[in-house]
């Protein structure tokens, strides 16, 4: 991309200087100053934590060839576009850079509170056993041509995502868009094929404020559908049923999910012991043995289903891809211990996640139901009350341990721990601060039938060290069974 070129593709323009160099060819792009190289366009962006207008000095000396910026920035020694929206630029310039990598391919989005991954995977699954090569980028991974690379976000940057994808022979992107993402444009501009809602429930309103705040933030994604594009909705689910009234009339074609008769495509019967499920989808009946337990994943097998059907895929052949499914590292992993214990390692950090998850426990548990689980330093703190009471509810006893500290010491931990133990907890529940000796504890108090499950982490790896030198949770409970 040439460096003129750039005056056309940015609107609001106001470049601080004349063109010294037309012909400069711009050699990449960042919105990180270390990481500019000679010949880059640096985006400047006024962020959360820090303001990357304080470090276009370090971006010119890098090699910045250009810079753009939301503030006023004079005598700069190169180039200056001066923008409404940095994080917009970001999205806009990347797209015509990497010569709209998106623009053939289907664009399938998912957001939600809970179910993206997993209703994310499981697309993917279906269609590439079907024939159709798929792209992903969520919270456990990005896969582009069936190379699987590390995250950092669960929406990376447009700029991330079409140089991935740049190259990549995808016929399908699955993409869970957050509504940390959708506030903050990291995938401005990308027309969607498919929209699928999930459902919303309380989290993150320590950076979204409040629920309605929330979902405006998750709508976002259902005017970013193309003409044709379709939103897939679970309209059981109470905003999930506003969005979809909303949406229908705006004229907007919606499929729903649910459990009513009306549903496009019904969750109509669900067991777990035997675990099979029934879908209506018309007026097809569909009877399936899934490897996913517990009726949330009943609703991310029907919202898969659905996009999948849309896309082209047989209902026999989906159904089929659908018993195969591995499930997703760290969402509901189970483990048969030597001591005839079954411990569940899940994900959930949510209520309506802990509320499903110990459901979902509860079922397949005859004998004693443990749950261990903390809370994250610095996250929405205003989650752990409701929390604690579903666990105190649905388990018999229940230990408070560490998850993620973040900026929070473990001594502050501990009397968080301690003090929401003894203002909402019950005589069922123990803090126990070092994780990794809260599963020995639990472990070591559960036998045949009994079920331990651990939530909170899943597959993450741990951001600080406990008592035994584990990584996760998965290798503690191994460590522990062995030891
Ligand atoms: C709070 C938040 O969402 N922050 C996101 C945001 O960072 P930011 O722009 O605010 O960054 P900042 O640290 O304030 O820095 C501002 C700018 O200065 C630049 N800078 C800074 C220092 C320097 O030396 N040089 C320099 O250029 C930075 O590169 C940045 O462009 O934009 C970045 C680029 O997209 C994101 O990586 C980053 O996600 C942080 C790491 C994060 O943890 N976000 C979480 C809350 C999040 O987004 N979570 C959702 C999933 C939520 C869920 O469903 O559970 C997600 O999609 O991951
Ligand atoms: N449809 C659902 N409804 C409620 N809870 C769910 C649903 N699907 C999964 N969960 C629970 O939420 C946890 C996270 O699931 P998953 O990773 O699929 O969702 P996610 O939206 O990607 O979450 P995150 O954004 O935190 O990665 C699971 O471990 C499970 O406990």
């Amino acid at each position: 991309m040439k460096l003129h070129e750039l005056a056309h593709v940015l609107k609001d323009v106001n470049p601080e200087r004349s063109m010294p160099h037309p012909e400069v060819v711009i050699r990449g792009i960042s919105y990180k100053s270390q990481e500019v190289e000679e010949g880059y366009l640096f985006v400047a962006i006024k962020g959360h934590k820090q303001n990357g207008h304080h470090y276009i000095d370090e971006a010119i000396e890098n090699g910045a060839c250009a810079v753009i910026g939301e503030e006023v920035e004079r005598g700069l020694e190169v180039p200056y576009f001066q923008v409404e929206n940095s994080r917009k630029a970001l999205s806009l310039i990347s797209d015509h850079y990497y010569h709209f990598p998106t623009a053939d391919k289907i664009l399938i989005g998912v957001t939600g509170t809970n179910g993206k991954t997993t209703t994310g995977s499981l697309i993917r699954n279906i269609l590439e056993d079907n024939g159709w090569s798929c792209a992903f980028f969520g919270s456990t991974n990005n896969v582009i041509n069936g190379e699987v690379y590390t995250t950092g976000n669960t929406t990376p940057t447009l700029l991330e995502i079409n140089r991935r994808l740049y190259g990549s022979n995808d016929d399908v992107v699955v993409i869970e868009v957050s509504s940390h993402a959708l506030t903050q444009h990291r995938v401005e501009g990308v027309a969607f094929d498919y929209a699928l809602f999930t459902n919303l429930s309380h989290d993150h309103l320590d950076y979204h404020g409040s629920m309605e705040n929330y979902f405006q933030a998750k709508k976002k994604l259902f005017g970013m559908l193309k003409k044709s594009g379709k939103a897939i909705i679970n309209t059981d689910n109470h905003w999930g049923a506003l969005l979809a009234e909303q949406l229908r009339g705006q004229g907007q074609p919606v499929i729903s999910i649910g459990e009513k008769d009306m549903d496009d495509v019904k969750v109509d019967r669900y067991t777990s012991n035997p675990n099979s499920l029934l879908l209506k989808d018309g007026d097809g009946t569909l009877s399936m043995r899934p490897s996913l337990y517990g009726l949330h994943n009943m609703y991310n097998i029907a919202m898969a289903y659905a996009t999948v059907v849309q896309i082209g895929v047989k209902a026999e052949d989906a159904v089929f891809s659908i018993e195969r499914f591995e499930g997703v590292e760290g969402r509901f992993t189970v483990m048969e211990l030597k001591s005839g214990t079954a411990v569940a390692i899940d994900y959930s950090h949510t209520p309506d996640a802990l509320f499903h998850c110990l459901n979902t426990t509860r079922e397949l548990c005859a004998g004693k139901l443990i749950h261990l689980f903390g809370f994250r330093g610095d996250r929405d703190g205003s989650k752990r009350k409701e929390m604690i009471s579903i666990s105190s509810e649905l388990s018999d006893q229940y230990i408070l341990t560490s998850d993620d500290l973040n900026s929070v010491t473990s001594e502050e931990m501990k009397d968080i721990l301690i003090d929401l133990q003894e203002k909402y907890g019950n005589r069922n529940g123990r803090v126990i601060l070092d994780r990794t000796r809260a599963i020995e504890e639990a472990l070591a108090s559960t036998g045949e039938n009994d079920w331990v499950l651990i939530t909170g982490k899943g597959h993450e790896t741990y951001q600080q060290s406990y008592h035994y030198p584990v990584e996760n949770d998965g290798e503690a409970v191994s460590f522990l069974d062995e030891k």
